[in-house]
């Protein structure tokens, strides 16, 4: 089956902001010393049991913020994302039911790849934004360098072990819009409210690729 994929989100900054949220209060203030930064994107992963209304509070509080809902790995994970709000998906993997419930939502999506064969399958249904995944450990920059020349349709978005120090080797590849992850919401951050450090991270992520 072939689908039509609203594209645009690898656009939005160089780096979309991986997170997990433990306590729905630092929802909101971490996506906005995000967007203090320069950042205005984030991934809220559903890996917590605050995700949904982390989501939900974000995209009512935050409009200028896009938030998305991230680890989505079944159609009812699709469908609560969207109940809360999400206003983009993304998926560690896909398969064809989870690909045919994120396209039919409407919303741009962002499906895992990992395999020549994986982006090859997107691209016959009408995909051309895929989130590479995990991209250190499936084999990096060079990896997606090699599939520049046979498959330059694609674009990427690597997530997974990027770093401020691997970023630009991935940015600078014509295929990849921007990157993913976890580093500007650290932890220890987070839990003690230190958005100035959030803050400094996402105005780093900002500017990166730009020369
Ligand atoms: O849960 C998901 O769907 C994911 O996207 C997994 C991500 O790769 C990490 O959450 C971010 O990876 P790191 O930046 O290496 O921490």
């Amino acid at each position: 089956m072939t689908s039509t994929q609203p594209t645009g989100v690898l656009d939005v900054s160089p780096v979309i902001p991986v997170v997990v949220i433990e306590d729905v209060d630092t929802a909101v203030p971490l996506a906005r010393a995000l967007a203090s930064g320069g950042v205005r994107i984030v991934e809220v992963t559903l890996r917590s049991d605050a995700a949904l209304t982390a989501i939900e509070r974000i995209a009512t509080e935050l409009p200028d913020v896009l938030v998305g809902a991230g680890t989505l790995t079944t159609p009812a994970q699709v469908k609560d994302a969207v109940g809360a709000g999400a206003r983009f998906l993304v998926s560690p993997g896909s398969t064809p039911t989870l690909l045919d419930a994120m396209a039919d939502t409407g919303l741009p999506y962002l499906p895992g790849v990992s395999t020549a064969s994986e982006v090859l399958a997107m691209l016959e249904r009408g995909v051309t934004e895929m989130k590479f995944f995990p991209a250190e450990a499936a084999g990096g920059h060079p990896f997606l360098k090699a599939l520049t020349g046979p498959l330059p349709r694609a674009r990427f978005c690597p997530t997974g072990g990027i770093t401020p120090l691997n970023a630009p080797n991935y940015l600078a590849l014509p295929t990849v819009g921007c990157v993913g992850g976890s580093w500007l919401s650290p932890a220890d951050a987070v839990s003690t409210g230190d958005w100035t450090c959030v803050t400094q991270l996402a105005t780093q992520a900002a500017s990166l690729g730009l020369t």
